[in-house]
Order: C-alpha cells, then structure tokens, then sequence
C-alpha cells in the first residue's frame, strides 16, 4: 500500500547540489509500523516530507493505495493528502484559539462543514486517547502529552491509510512517551493504517514492527533481535 521505489532528493546550493536521498525505497502493507532513524541532517525530515506528498522527489516514485500522488495537480493532490495522510509533529501544530474537538475536526473543515458522522468520529477519538473531559478546553490549557493526544486524535480524523509522525515523544517524560506510543499503535492498528515514525527516540524505534536507518542517503533495514 505504501510502495517508494529509488527516490533521489538533492537541494541546490552555493556550490553542488547536496545530494539528501541518493536511493530510497521502502515498501510498506496496510498494518505494518516502521520506525527511520538516522543522525541530524541524514534526511528524515526530507524523506517524510516526500511521503507526506508535501516536497517532489527529483527521481523515483512514491505509491500509496496505488495512486502516485506526484502524478495529481496540486489540488487534488491536497485533497488525497487530507483523505489519505494523517500527520503527526513533535509541535502538535494544534490551533490555540480552537477548542480541543474543534482541532480534531480540522481535517474535516478542508472538504466543508463537518458532518454529524465526522463529528460522532471526533467525539469517539477524543474518547479513545482518554480526552473526553476536555473536549472543550483550549489547547493552552493542556499538558504537553495531553495536547499530543489531540494531535493524534486529530491525524486518525479522516481514517488515514498512511500515519506519519516526527517525533511524536520527543518533548515528553519517558512515561508518557510510552503512553503516546502504545496510542499510536493501537489506534494504527484498529485503522490497518501505515505508520512511519521518525525519531530519535531507540524506545519509540524499538516498538515499532521495523527499524530503518537512513545513512549517505539510503535506507538500510536493521536487523531484529
Ligand atoms: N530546503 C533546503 N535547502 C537546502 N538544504 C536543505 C533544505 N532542507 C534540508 N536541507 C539539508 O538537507 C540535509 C537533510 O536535512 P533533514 O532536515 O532532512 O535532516 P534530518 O535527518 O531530518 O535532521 P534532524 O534530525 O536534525 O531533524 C541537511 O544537511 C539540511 O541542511
């Protein structure tokens, strides 16, 4: 369902091009949990940018659910990304002047008014990461792992078949890291979804069901213990 095959990524600069990603391929079913793991400026962010469909590569092709989204022009390839990628950040990036069921339901606001369905969906995934008594409160007036979870509830909205998440512990105690992963996990697989995390974290690696290292622009497989 996630299929990357030999994608290149390079950025100009003052002098040769820095060559990012020199061949990346990564296949993926639905269900399935990788972790990429690499040091500062191997890539990840580039890489999970790609997946997100929100930078080109400059060779190679990204497939998910069969559809190349490169392939889209820009608008439809928004409207593929909001039905099909749920995006998680280190940040949240949740709005501070929206309610915390107003931030889940922010997917649904890019195809139109939300529905009494995609509310009901919001109402049942504040529920599931155990937000339910704060569905009101602003973002502001939540902890760190709390606003997280509004993050997540957030991404699992539109039944993404691809979860992407950078750093989705990186701010957090070693506790409720572990919290947020085992959300993760569950909610991705009640979905069948696809979920990629990038993160430095080995804990955060370790629970995922595959680990790859992105090293001089490639992804290597490491082996399981
Ligand atoms: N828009 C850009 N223009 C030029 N160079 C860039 C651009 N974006 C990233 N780079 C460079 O590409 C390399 C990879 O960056 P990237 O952010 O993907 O690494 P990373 O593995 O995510 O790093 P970190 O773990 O520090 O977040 C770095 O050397 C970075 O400086």
């Amino acid at each position: 369902m996630l299929v990357v095959e030999n994608v290149k990524k390079s950025y100009a600069t003052v002098g040769e091009p820095l060559q990012v990603l020199r061949d990346v391929s990564l296949s993926l079913e639905p269900g399935q949990s990788a972790a990429i793991v690499g040091p500062s400026g191997s890539g990840k962010t580039t890489l999970l940018q790609i997946l997100g469909t929100l930078d080109q590569p400059d060779e190679g092709s990204v497939t998910i659910n069969g559809t190349d989204p490169f392939t889209l022009d820009e608008k439809r390839r928004a409207a593929f990304r909001n039905k099909t990628i749920g995006f998680v950040f280190q940040d949240h990036h949740l709005l501070p002047q929206l309610s915390v069921i107003e931030n889940v339901l922010i997917p649904a606001l890019a195809t139109g008014k939300p529905t009494d369905n995609d509310t009901q969906r919001a109402i049942s995934l504040i529920d599931a990461v155990g937000l339910s008594e704060r569905s009101s409160h602003l973002p502001g007036e939540l902890s760190g792992g709390e606003r997280e979870r509004v993050a997540i509830a957030r991404a699992m909205l539109m039944r993404p078949t691809l979860i992407l998440a950078d750093e989705p512990t990186g701010n957090l105690d070693s506790r409720t890291a572990n919290d947020i992963t085992e959300l993760l996990l569950r909610l991705q697989a009640d979905e069948k979804a696809v979920l990629i995390t990038v993160t430095h974290s080995l804990a955060l690696a370790e629970a995922m069901g595959s680990q790859f290292e992105l090293s001089e622009g490639r992804l290597v497989q490491r082996a399981t213990v």
